[in-house]
């Protein structure tokens, strides 16, 4: 897809916006949501394979925001009057190409200064599940995968932070310790 046709489209995706407590107040476009800084809904999701690794996704180059660096499985945002479950299994799909049970973790409210000035300010459900099938990447949204051991992970994290999310990194620890 040309830059001009990921504008559009993101032009056309819509947000819900909401209050600190996650109750909707609004809508917005995508990307002036991310460009407002304007406080709306999104989920991670959390695949683990029956190994306890982690199922990394890379974003893709072009994303509007984060490109080129390494998250959980799958990140977005329900679309007004769609529920978070519902649109967390639409993007799986659409990612990462499979689907799988999830069930949510717990939610937390982070704010964030990206790259092309945009700013991430969301407050996050995330979400867990388990499969221990290959992914089947959407080259629009990711460029690469793997799987990695949580301890692993968390050390690269904090040895090498620049190589991924700025969401990753707030949450990793959280993660793993409601995982018990
Ligand atoms: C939900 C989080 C933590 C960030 C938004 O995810 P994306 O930036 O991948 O959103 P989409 O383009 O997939 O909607
Ligand atoms: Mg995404
Ligand atoms: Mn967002």
């Amino acid at each position: 897809m040309s830059a001009t046709a990921q504008i559009n489209t993101l032009l056309e995706e819509q947000v819900i916006l909401v209050d600190i407590s996650d109750r909707q107040i609004g809508i917005a476009e995508k990307l002036q949501a991310h460009r407002d800084g304007s406080l709306h809904r999104a989920f991670s999701i959390f695949v683990l394979n029956s190994q306890g690794q982690l199922l990394l996704q890379r974003r893709a180059k072009h994303k509007y925001h984060s490109g080129g660096l390494w998250t959980n499985t799958c990140c977005s945002h329900p679309r007004p009057n769609e529920m978070t479950l519902d649109a967390a299994h639409r993007r799986l799909q659409e990612e990462m190409g499979f689907d799988c049970e999830l069930q949510e973790l717990f939610s937390f409210v982070y704010r964030a200064n990206l790259d092309h000035e945009l700013t991430e300010y969301e407050f996050d459900h995330v979400l867990l599940g388990y499969c221990d099938r290959e992914p089947v990447l959407n080259p629009e949204e990711a460029e690469d995968w793997k799987w990695i051991d949580l301890k692993t992970l968390q050390t690269n994290i904090r040895e090498s932070p620049q190589f991924y999310t700025y969401w990753l990194r707030d949450c990793c620890d959280r993660f793993i310790t409601e995982l018990g």
